[in-house]
């Protein structure tokens, strides 16, 4: 595969909730080692397309690739095994364990070694000290010893965060990673994406615009499950359509 070829694509997606089409027959192509973002206004069909591409919705029609491997069929378990991992699920950390403890169970998980308890110390220090590196990465090395769930909220998506990168991903999807985050936790957080989406590939879903302008290569604007401009944040933000499609909605 030539190097500059799209690691993701999708090709004719489309997706139905009953007679309503929510995702429209949708082209789209993510170059490797860039940040992504899908934007449109409120019901555009952002958060299907974003499911479709990361597998948590069957498509009605079309498909997906993966470094031009057809995965249309595919589980997502399965293609977070070839370096395709979702990130931002609040759910994905254990409240009762520590910071660190989390971020072990993710790299044990990695090496599906969940039962370590026979392991030799040296094998499961080997853990610690990962885990701590991945802490440092994403700014929580004085939180280590913590619960996950007395973080903050800001700093339980760096967890999330961290706990995705112990999966040593290809490519990082984000759904909303800026949601209910005050200003403060949103300049760390993008600055920590900025960080992590270095030699790696990042899609996201961001309704925060400022974020979107500062952090991505590529935009690209769905309408009404159509996509109706891609390129720079000055080139879609330049675009008449694009302007038309925001007039009046609340988020911008
Ligand atoms: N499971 C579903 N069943 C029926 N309709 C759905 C379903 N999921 C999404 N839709 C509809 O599809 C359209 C697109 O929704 P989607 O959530 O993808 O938009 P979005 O751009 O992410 O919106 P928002 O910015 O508000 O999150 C909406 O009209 C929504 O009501």
């Amino acid at each position: 595969m030539p190097e500059n070829a799209p690691i993701i694509e999708a090709r004719r997606l489309t997706r139905s909730f009953g007679g309503f089409v929510a995702v429209n027959n949708v082209d789209i192509q993510i170059s490797p080692g860039t940040i992504h973002a899908l934007i449109g206004p409120n019901g555009a069909g952002k958060s299907t397309l974003f499911n479709l591409l990361t597998k948590f919705l069957s498509p009605s029609s079309g498909h997906i690739f993966f470094k031009g491997r057809d995965i249309t069929g595919m589980a997502p378990a399965d293609i977070a095994r070839l370096g395709l991992v979702r990130s931002f699920q609040i759910s994905s950390v254990f409240p009762h364990l520590s910071a660190h403890e989390n971020v072990r169970v993710a790299l044990q998980a990695r090496e599906h070694e969940t039962f370590s308890f026979w392991k030799s110390n040296t094998c499961l220090r080997r853990f610690d000290d990962e885990a701590s590196a991945l802490l440092e990465s994403v700014g929580l090395s004085d939180k280590a010893g913590a619960l996950a769930s007395e973080l903050s909220y800001g700093r339980k998506r760096a967890l999330e965060l961290a706990t995705t990168l112990a999966l040593e991903p290809e490519v990082l999807l984000l759904d909303e990673p800026m949601a209910g985050m005050g200003t403060e936790d949103i300049g760390r957080t993008a600055d920590l994406i900025r960080r992590v989406g270095k030699g790696r590939t990042v899609l996201m879903v961001e309704h925060n615009l400022g974020v979107v302008a500062d952090l991505s290569d590529t935009i690209t604007v769905l309408r009404r499950g159509e996509v109706i401009a891609e390129g720079s944040y000055a080139e879609v933000s330049a675009n008449s359509e694009v302007r038309q499609a925001y007039m009046g909605a609340s988020h911008v």
